[in-house]
């Protein structure tokens, strides 16, 4: 069997085209375009990537995008300062502090002084805790991208066994409860898991989010599993530097049923995700209700 590739960009456009028409409705409708405003502190030459790229996809769906870009040694109250300034900002609906900060910078702090309101990483411990009760919040963008492709590729989730590789509070923790909510029965493994193999080849969905480069091996994949490739990880392969996921893609896309590459799968998808919960707090903060797009 040759798995089907899930085209994350082209999810990600389409996700893209829905979301432009609501903000048009609700430029309409409001007056003002939701608002966007990305913090990045230090000059980590991927982040600054990143911050242009999200900055790019929010002004493209017709969104207004204010970029805080600081210095490396910015200091604890700098930071806060400019959070309590963006929380009072009516024109900025989300907020994104981009992670990781510098090691002196207390990131937990930051993230629980932004408005859970703006808060459209969802790394706030008010909407995890919503994540985890089952109560509407914003949900951190990578694990709803995750969500976004499997319910395309799949369908109904429910019944279906899953695994998650990673127990971040960025992504393996939320990618967990998702799934839960979709009524899958969930595993979600970690460093000190025992005979990984033996867990992933049982599972119809695989979620790889471990930072390592392949750990991941294709042989355990079950026949027809669904896979999910969170992983970014910059490699030198035959003398050039390439991005590979934490699934060794080249084996497993031979025995899954449908897998994301990487580059092209759960990254281009997270940033559209990032500019869907703008969206979503740009309509909650109106009083209007929020329209489905997926
Ligand atoms: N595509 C995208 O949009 C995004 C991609 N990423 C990428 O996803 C990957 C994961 O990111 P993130 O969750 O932030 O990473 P973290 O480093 O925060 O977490 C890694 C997790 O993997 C677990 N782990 C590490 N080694 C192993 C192992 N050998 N076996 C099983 N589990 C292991 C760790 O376990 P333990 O808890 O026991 O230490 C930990 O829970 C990275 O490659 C990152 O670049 C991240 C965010 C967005
Ligand atoms: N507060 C916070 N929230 C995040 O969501 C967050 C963060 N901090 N810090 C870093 C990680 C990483 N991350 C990525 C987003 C998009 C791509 C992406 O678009 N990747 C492209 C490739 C890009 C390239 O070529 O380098 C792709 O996979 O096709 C990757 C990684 C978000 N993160």
């Amino acid at each position: 069997m040759t798995a089907s590739i899930i085209d994350g960009k082209a999810h990600a456009a389409g996700l893209g085209e829905r979301i432009a028409a609501s903000v048009a409705a609700l430029a309409g409708t409001a007056g003002t375009p939701p608002g966007l405003a990305v913090v990045l502190v230090g000059e980590d030459p991927a982040s600054a990537v990143y911050v242009r790229n999200k900055g790019r996809t929010a002004r493209g769906v017709g969104m207004a995008s204010f970029e805080h870009v600081l210095p490396a040694d910015t200091t604890q109250d700098a930071l806060m300062k400019l959070i309590a300034e963006l929380n009072a900002d009516d024109a900025v609906d989300g907020i994104l502090v981009q992670l990781p900060l510098p090691a002196h910078l207390d990131s937990l702090a930051v993230i629980d002084a932004i408005d859970p309101a703006k808060d459209v990483d969802g790394l706030h411990p008010l909407n995890a805790g919503r994540l985890a009760s089952g109560l509407p919040g914003l949900v951190s963008c990578t694990p709803l991208g995750c969500l976004m492709l499997l319910r395309a590729t799949r369908g109904d989730l429910s019944g279906l066994d899953a695994i998650v590789v990673g127990r971040s509070i960025l992504v393996g923790k939320p990618v967990a409860q998702l799934l839960l909510a979709e009524n899958c029965t969930v595993t979600l493994a970690h460093s000190r898991t025992r005979d990984l193999a033996r867990k992933v080849a049982a599972a119809d969905i695989v979620v790889a989010a471990v930072g390592q480069p392949e750990m991941v091996k294709g042989a355990w994949i079950k026949p027809g599993a669904t896979v999910i490739d969170v992983g970014i990880n910059r490699v030198e392969r035959d003398g050039e530097s390439v991005l590979v996921g934490d699934v060794e893609f080249g084996v497993a896309s031979r025995t899954a049923g449908a897998i994301t590459p990487v580059p092209g799968g759960v990254g281009p998808m997270t940033i559209m995700c990032l500019i869907h919960n703008t969206l979503v707090a740009a309509y909650r903060r109106r009083g209007l209700s929020v329209p489905r797009l997926w």
